[in-house]
Parts: C-alpha cells; sequence; structure tokens
C-alpha cells in the first residue's frame, strides 16, 4: 500500500486493500509544521470505526520527517491536527540552576491535578544549585481517594482486555519514552543530582522494562487440569486490582517503570506515590501512558510524605503494596499493609559485600569496586560498599581504585564530561560526612576525597556535592562497614581465606546483593551459592538487565521486581473446578 501524504488541518482518505490489518505510514508534507509538539487527529474507518491519535514529534527537524505508524482495518480518512506539548518544559536550553516547575504534579483520572493543601507545601530543591525546583504539595485523605477510585474505575475496563491488547499499549509507551529519553533525563537530572551519563541509562532501563513485560503480558495463561470421570479445572491468572507504588528519590523514573510495568502487564491498575523530594517524573510517565491509550486512570501519582504514604497503605480499596526505601519505613509499610491483608513487595536498604580473590583479573576488579559504589553518588541500595580484597592483592589494587577514584569529574550534572553529580539534599551530605567522620575516629583511614566539593562553577556554589572517598584500614565493627551510608563511600577490608571472608560477608542483617570477582569458576559459583543475597554478580557489578529478577534476602525485603517472576506478585491464580458427573452427596 501506498503511502499518503497530508499535512495539518487536511484530510486524507486512506483505502488499505482488504480487509486484513495493516500498518502504513502517514507522511508530514510540510516538515517544518511539526516542531515540537503532539500530533494528533481522528481516524474514522468506513465502518463506523474511530480511534483518536496522538503522537510526539520530537523537536529535532531531522525527526520531524519520523512517519506517523497507525494500524488500520478497514477505510478511513484522517484528519491531522498539532497541539503543542503541555507537559515538557523546553528543554533546548534548559541548564543546570535554570528550571522552575510550576505544572501540577498530580495525576489522575487522564490528567494534571493541582494539589489543594497549599498550605503544608514544602520547597523541592535541585541537588546541583540548592535552588528552588519546585513545591511539593502533599495530597490529603480525599486527594487520595479520588487517585484510587480513579484507578479502580480504569481497572474494571484494562483488566478486561487480553494481554495481546495490553501489549500494543505498552510497546507504544516504550516507544515513547525511548523517543523522549533525553528530554526526561534532563528532568531527572535537575530534580535528582545525578549524572546526565547515568540518567539516560536509568529512562533506557525504564522503557526496556515496559517493553519486556509487554512481551510478556500475551503469554499469560493458566494451566488445564484433566480430573477422574471426565471432571477437570482450569486455573485463571487474574490480576490483583489497585496496586499502590511507593517510590524512593535515588532512581525516581526507573522505579516507576519497574513498578507500574509488571503491575499494568498483568491487568491492574497502579496510584504511584514519588519520593517527596523528586516529584518531578513520575507525572511525565502518566502522561506517556496516557498518550499511549491506557484508560484514564490506570496509572496516577500522588504527591506526599509520609502521610499520604499511610493513606495509600490504608485504602481498603488497594490490594497490593510495592515499596522501595529504608528499612524502618519499610516495616511500616508491612504493618499497616498487615491490617488490611494487603499483598507486600518491599525493595529495602542493603550493606552488600563484593569480594575480590587474588586470582581475579585485577583491571576488571577496579572497575567493578567502583561501579559497585559510586553510582548515583553512591545512593544505591544494591551497592556492594564492603570491599573484601585478599590480603596478597592489597597494595596495587588500592593504588588502583585511589588513583581511578580521584580522577573523578564531579560537577554540573548536565553536562557529558561528568561522571558524579550532586548527592539528593543538603541534610542527607551532612549525613554521609557523619559516617565519614566516625569512621576516622573508630581508626579508618582516608585515602581520598570525603569531602563537601566545592565547584570553580558560581551557579553550582550551593550544590550539595561530596568527593568521592575511600576508606582503608576497616574493621567489620566500625559503623561505615555495618551501615548503609547511602553516598560514595567505599570501605576496604583484607581477608585471607575463602571461608573466612564467607563468614563475613554474611555477617550482616542485610541481604541485597553480592559480588565476587575471580578467575576460578568452581570458586565463583560456590561462592555465589553461599553468600546470603538476592543477587550475586561474577566478574561484574551492579548491571540490571530488567529479564532478571531484582530482589532481597533477609532485612533487604521480600518480593522480586524484574523478570518473569514478578508476575507471580502482580497477579492471584483463581482456580474453576468443573464437575461432568453428578454430585457425590453424605447426606
Ligand atoms: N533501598 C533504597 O533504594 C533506598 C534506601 N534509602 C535509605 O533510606 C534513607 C532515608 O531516605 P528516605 O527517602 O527518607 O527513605 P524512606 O524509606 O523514608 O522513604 C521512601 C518512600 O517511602 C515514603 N514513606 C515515608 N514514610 C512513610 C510511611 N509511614 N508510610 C508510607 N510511605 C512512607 C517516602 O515518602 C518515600 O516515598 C536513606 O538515607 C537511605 O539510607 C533511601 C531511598 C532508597
Ligand atoms: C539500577 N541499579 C541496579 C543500579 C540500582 C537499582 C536499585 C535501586 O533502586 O537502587
Amino acid at each position: 500500500m501506498r503511502s499518503p501524504r497530508t499535512s495539518l488541518g487536511n484530510t486524507v482518505l486512506v483505502d488499505p486493500i482488504g480487509f486484513d490489518l495493516h500498518y502504513f505510514n502517514l507522511h508530514a508534507t510540510d516538515k517544518k509544521e511539526y516542531s515540537p509538539g503532539l500530533i494528533t487527529g481522528l481516524l474514522t474507518g468506513c465502518n463506523g470505526f474511530t480511534h483518536k491519535l496522538n503522537r510526539h514529534f520530537s523537536s529535532t527537524p531531522a525527526d520531524s520527517a519520523v512517519p506517523l505508524r497507525i494500524q488500520v482495518t478497514s477505510h478511513f480518512k484522517f484528519k491531522m491536527a498539532q497541539t503543542p506539548l503541555l507537559s515538557l518544559p523546553e528543554f533546548h536550553n534548559v541548564s543546570t540552576g535554570s528550571l522552575v516547575v510550576k505544572e501540577a504534579l498530580n495525576f489522575w483520572g487522564g490528567t494534571r491535578v493541582q494539589g489543594k493543601d497549599t498550605k503544608n507545601s514544602e520547597p523541592v530543591y535541585e541537588p546541583a544549585t540548592g535552588h528552588v525546583l519546585c513545591d511539593l504539595i502533599p495530597c490529603g485523605e480525599e486527594e487520595v481517594d479520588q487517585a484510587i477510585k480513579s484507578a479502580h474505575s480504569a481497572y474494571l475496563k484494562w483488566s478486561k482486555l487480553a494481554g495481546i491488547e495490553r501489549a500494543r499499549i505498552l510497546l507504544e509507551t516504550a516507544r515513547i519514552i525511548r523517543e523522549r529519553r533525553d528530554q526526561i533525563a534532563i528532568l531527572e537530572v535537575i530534580n535528582n543530582g545525578k549524572s546526565i551519563t547515568e540518567a539516560k541509562v536509568d529512562i533506557d532501563v525504564a522503557w526496556q522494562c515496559i517493553e519486556y513485560y509487554a512481551g510478556i503480558a500475551p503469554t499469560l495463561a493458566g494451566q488445564h487440569i484433566q480430573l477422574p470421570g471426565g471432571s477437570f479445572a482450569y486455573t485463571r491468572r487474574e490480576p490483583l486490582g489497585v496496586c499502590v507504588g511507593i517510590g524512593a528519590w535515588n532512581y525516581p523514573f526507573q522505579i516507576a517503570a519497574w513498578k507500574s510495568a509488571p503491575a499494568l502487564a498483568c491487568g491492574n491498575a497502579m496510584v504511584f506515590k514519588p519520593s517527596p523530594m523528586t516529584p518531578v517524573t513520575a507525572v511525565i510517565l502518566a502522561e506517556i501512558y496516557k498518550e499511549a491509550g491506557v484508560p484514564d486512570g490506570l496509572f496516577n501519582v500522588v504527591q506526599g510524605a509520609a502521610e499520604t504514604g499511610s493513606l495509600l497503605c490504608h485504602h481498603p480499596m488497594v490490594a497490593k503494596v510495592s515499596f522501595t526505601g529504608s528499612v524502618p519505613t519499610g516495616k511500616k509499610v508491612m504493618e499497616m499493609s498487615a491490617k488490611g491483608v494487603k499483598q507486600v513487595t518491599l525493595e529495602l536498604g542493603g550493606k552488600s559485600p563484593l569480594i575480590i580473590f587474588k586470582d581475579c583479573e585485577l583491571e576488571n576488579a577496579v572497575r567493578g569496586a567502583l561501579m559497585a559504589n559510586f553510582l548515583t553518588q553512591g545512593e544505591v541500595c544494591c551497592n556492594g560498599t564492603r570491599v573484601f580484597v585478599q590480603r596478597d592483592i592489597m597494595k596495587p589494587f588500592v593504588e588502583e581504585v585511589v588513583k581511578r577514584t580521584k580522577a573523578i569529574a564531579v560537577g554540573d550534572p548536565l553536562l557529558d564530561g561528568t561522571r558524579m553529580g550532586a548527592l539528593i539534599s543538603k541534610p542527607h551530605m551532612e549525613k554521609v560526612l557523619g559516617f565519614i567522620k566516625q569512621a576516622k575516629e573508630q581508626g579508618a583511614t582516608v585515602l581520598c576525597g570525603g569531602e563537601p566539593f566545592v565547584s570553580s562553577d558560581p551557579k553550582l556554589k550551593g550544590g550539595y556535592f561530596l568527593s568521592p572517598c575511600v576508606l582503608d584500614n576497616c574493621r567489620d565493627d566500625m559503623t561505615c562497614v555495618k551501615e548503609e551510608i547511602f553516598g560514595p563511600v567505599m570501605s576496604i577490608l583484607p581477608f585471607d581465606t575463602e571461608e573466612e571472608v564467607l563468614q563475613r560477608a554474611n555477617n550482616t542483617t542485610f541481604g541485597l546483593a553480592s559480588g565476587v570477582f575471580t578467575r576460578d569458576i568452581s570458586r565463583a559459583h560456590r561462592v555465589a551459592e553461599n553468600l546470603q543475597a538476592g543477587t550475586c554478580f561474577i566478574n561484574n557489578y551492579n548491571v540490571s538487565p530488567v529479564e532478571v529478577p531484582f530482589g532481597g534476602y533477609k532485612m533487604s525485603g521480600f518480593g522480586r521486581e524484574n523478570g518473569m517472576v514478578t508476575i507471580e506478585y502482580y497477579s492471584q491464580l483463581k482456580t474453576v473446578v468443573v464437575e461432568m458427573g453428578d454430585v457425590e452427596n453424605y447426606f
């Protein structure tokens, strides 16, 4: 079929061959009119079928020729219009310190909703500059109730769709995120403080997660079980209903995707509460889901802190809570959810061990140790912050790690050359500095970093920067080795034997992740088997492909995110027993 061509305001008649499914490309003829914004249009089929279309055209001139890909089943006409893109700010000129977000940050019923409780609003700071990025207006009881009811009404429609229909919309969501990845990453950097290089990867992981669960949605199925006498049973995999997601500030957009993708794939609706420190990007995800075609209310965002979170956990219409954050808050979430017998997934903190044997490939072990400690300024739950190094290679390992750590470019997170940005807040930076001070008092040696970093760029003067820190002469009983610091602080600990190091590595209440560097494959798998943690990385660290499950042992939580298994945490099984004979009666 030939691709029809049209321009703004014109109607084009499209005549596909036969009645098979056809895709065709609708090319814009007047490229210059299509930047940047949404192209909207109405498809009207001769059989009465109509389809509203929303596609984003990115701002770069080359992209404005990207064809619209529309699925058609019959003759239809298409009227093209353009509306400006409301949600994403103009990004071309955004630089650190220049953005103020005024738009409403809640989202339910398919639209942004301004918070009402302005008297309780709190400023949200841009970590790299300390300037006020936006105001956080917490949602109260009535607003939380509205969001949950909106989710419930969407759930009733969405759960009736076939998996393949849900998949189509999720794939479209992934496509739009991929298309706008750089803009979303910029917003994430401004709100979180991490480097743009990392933020782009985070956004990629987010769309990959949605794409992955789109692939799984059509495969969800039950079983058929033959019973005596021709009777049988079958199972149906059904959604839970309205699920709540509560997120942390370290991976704001990615966490929203990790929770919503499996939830939506299984037929649930979600109300998501971002951390009050990073409220800006979850609502972009909500808009993209809408644009891709989910029913209004399927993915909602409510802003707020502990009080709003607790309203969500207590709400009787909520079936499940998936939480990412600290252990103390995780315990509270579990307690509150227990009252309503709601299912819970907890992704909590860690103090993960990274074990480096003398037979490792040293260059890769050093790279692994840096990846295990310094992503997102060290604010990562699965970081391998207890670096156990076999005594024989201590000297060359430490030398190389310190050399590389000193070379990490700290600074303006929006610059491509920057490798470490700013910590999330001033109090958090002070907390991290407190851990370093205490480590010194307890006998550790600071080999490098561990001090506030003051940039020569005047606009970064108020930012929460810290030079990445390596601590030597650490012992297992020190606070810096026992507690989660959530900052760029690596503690190095010597060891002699495999048996000894395994015992020390497991001597913690946490169990999120672990890592081992060795060339001995038997040792690698033996160590992986014996480490008490939800993940063990062999000869790498902190890679997180969406195909593999992620989650904790012990006090690092339970339940999993990513991978096939997460379907189990967002669905329930119904057994249907079918009698083909007479009812056996005892009475
Ligand atoms: N495992 C991880 O990925 C994370 C660990 N942490 C650790 O926790 C420390 C504190 O950071 P926070 O952001 O304060 O973590 P937090 O655990 O208090 O907050 C996480 C989320 O839970 C919400 N929340 C807080 N109290 C709640 C309640 N009573 N009911 C329902 N929801 C509630 C927060 O608003 C936020 O959205 C960090 O310094 C770090 O050590 C923080 C963030 C992520
Ligand atoms: C992406 N990854 C593996 C570095 C971290 C994800 C877990 C978290 O939320 O901290």
